[in-house]
């Protein structure tokens, strides 16, 4: 399958702090992506520069072929739609709205929504079951409604592309389930290509064809679960102690944190 993002060589600094060293991976059309990595690792900062949020200062990044700078924002949000981190925010409007504004990079010099655009903003809110919250204002939900009327909207734009910061972060177990399958379903229900950050090795083992670990802005180890969870590869990028067995639900690593209490004395001391 041809690369839906190809990115070469790609480093970001914010002033004189370098986040992003020489970044280069692709990911292939309607594959499930997911990257992981310690705080402060880089991962959001190269979603920003995926997404054409930030630029980088050097490298190169191609969607579907075509180079990424260059390209105006309306054009970009309808190959590429960014879920971005739920945070509480002061939105004065309702949920209806809020997902309807994802038909912005599709309509006229009036912004004037059409019968279609309705459609596909309904169509929209009942994949992610927000539908009986239309009517509801955005900033009066929880997180986790908050976050599925967030998908909804970058559904309207029908993308390509669907890249998600931490999306299940703050989520009840269901919650998390729920998100994680609504995107496995899009993937492949419409061949969307799934870009998500995540902190939870074990979801994302569950879901990801593959897994890019950073530390440092730079790239540790890429490639299926099973080739980048193992234990001396997590345990040099997130420096804590942990179990690497293999998941009983599915053939992929199960990941368990090792607290310091539970391990067994030193010898000899
Ligand atoms: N706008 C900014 N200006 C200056 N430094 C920034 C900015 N955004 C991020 N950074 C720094 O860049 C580095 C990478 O941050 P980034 O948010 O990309 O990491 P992350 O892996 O997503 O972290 P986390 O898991 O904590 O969300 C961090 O050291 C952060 O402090």
């Amino acid at each position: 399958m041809k690369p839906s993002l190809d990115v070469r060589n790609v480093s970001l600094a914010y002033g004189k702090s370098t986040v992003l060293r020489d970044i280069s991976f692709s990911v292939r059309e309607g594959e499930f992506f997911i990257i992981i990595g310690p705080n402060g690792s880089g991962k959001s900062s190269l979603l920003k520069v995926i997404a054409g949020i930030a630029r980088p200062g050097s490298g190169d990044v191609e969607l579907f072929g075509r180079p990424l700078r260059g390209r105006s924002r309306r054009t970009l949000a309808r190959t590429i739609a960014v879920v971005p981190q739920t945070q509480p925010m002061d939105v004065p409007f309702c949920v209806a709205e809020v997902v309807l504004m994802g038909r912005s990079p599709y309509m006229g010099l009036l912004g004037m929504e059409s019968p279609e655009d309705l459609r596909i903003a309904e169509n929209a809110m009942s994949f992610t079951g927000v539908s009986e919250l239309a009517r509801r204002k955005f900033d009066r939900l929880s997180t986790g409604e908050r976050q599925r009327v967030l998908i909804a909207r970058a559904i309207c734009q029908q993308p390509r592309i669907m890249v998600l910061d931490e999306p299940t972060a703050s989520l009840d177990l269901a919650h998390q389930v729920h998100i994680m399958e609504l995107m496995e379903r899009l993937r492949s229900h419409d061949g969307t290509t799934i870009i998500m950050v995540s902190h939870d090795l074990n979801l994302a083992a569950m879901y990801a064809d593959r897994l890019l670990l950073m530390r440092s802005g730079r790239i540790i180890s890429a490639g299926s679960p099973g080739e980048v969870l193992n234990y001396e590869t997590l345990e040099r990028a997130y420096g804590c102690v942990l179990l690497v067995d293999g998941n009983p639900v599915k053939n992929v690593p199960r990941i368990t944190l090792v607290p310091a209490h539970a391990l067994p004395p030193k010898s000899g001391g």
